[in-house]
């Protein structure tokens, strides 16, 4: 297995197994990601990617193997105990409300930050006014990063899927994450789409400092954009190295080449 050099870890993955009754989904994997990193995570359909973006963020409980993220130990939390230390993430497909706006979507996110409760929002409406109008003002950022501002009031079930699964990171990113785990963003996705997709990660990396593990299948765009890529194949790793050292690894070949794409 060829193995970069990576710099001190942020989430830290030891030997994790998860299994489904007689399915080994994932087996002893140990996965590093750096405070600075975009990682994507790449396998044939059914390697184990999908599973183990959920044992990182909390949705699945390994069967054995721990999760440490900025030094806690976060492997049998609770999810929404995962997302308030900072670890967000997206789903394959979108988990958005259709008939909702793009902008009370992505305050959707924002529910995590807000203080103010019904109680205090009905006894001390000044306070919870400023909260919301402080709420807004992060969305309304994110609109604009994500050069969403003039759908701003569009129903997000009147949009195309593009539009649907950006708006689905904007929702992401208002959880102010200090990691984003991202399941197939650019899935269904045209050229145009797929390359404003990817500006936009490179860009949450690079001026928001939020590092990225992305899960992809289009290689094209695994090579453009990572810093590193984990192979899984049959739930283990493979490999783990720079895009042009994994493009070359003869297990990585022969797992893409024995009939799974
Ligand atoms: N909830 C579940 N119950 C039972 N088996 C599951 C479950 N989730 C995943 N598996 C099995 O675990 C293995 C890994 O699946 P996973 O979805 O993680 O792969 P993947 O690499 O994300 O695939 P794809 O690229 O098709 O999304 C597969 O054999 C799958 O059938």
């Amino acid at each position: 297995m060829t193995e970069a050099r990576q710099p001190p870890a942020m989430l830290e993955a030891r030997d994790l197994t998860l299994k489904f009754g007689g399915v080994t989904a994932l087996s002893e994997i140990s996965v590093d990601i750096g405070h600075h990193e975009l990682v994507a995570l790449i396998g044939p359909n059914g390697a184990g990617k999908s599973s183990l973006l959920n044992v990182l963020s909390g949705f699945y409980r390994p069967s054995q193997g721990t999760v440490r993220f900025e030094g806690n130990d976060i492997g049998r939390w609770p999810v929404h105990r995962v997302a308030q230390a900072g670890l967000a993430r997206t789903f394959q497909g979108t988990h958005l409300l259709p008939h909702m706006s793009v902008l009370d979507n992505i305050l959707v996110g924002r529910y995590m930050h807000m203080k103010s409760t019904l109680t205090t929002a009905f006894f001390y409406y000044p306070f919870a006014h400023r909260e919301e109008v402080a709420q807004r003002a992060v969305a309304e950022e994110i609109l604009g990063f994500l050069e969403l501002e003039h759908l701003r009031h569009h129903p997000v079930g009147t949009l195309g899927y593009g539009m649907r699964k950006r708006v689905d990171l904007g929702r992401a990113l208002a959880m102010e994450p200090r990691m984003l785990l991202l399941d197939e963003p650019m899935a269904g996705m045209n050229t145009e789409e797929k390359e404003d997709l990817a500006r936009f990660i490179l860009d949450i990396r690079e001026s928001r400092k939020i590092p990225v593990v992305l899960v992809e299948h289009d290689m094209g765009v695994v090579m453009d954009i990572a810093d590193r890529v984990i192979v899984l194949n049959f739930g283990r790793k493979i490999a783990d190295a720079t895009p042009a050292a994994v493009q070359k690894d003869e297990h990585v070949i022969s797992a893409y080449l024995g009939g799974h794409q």
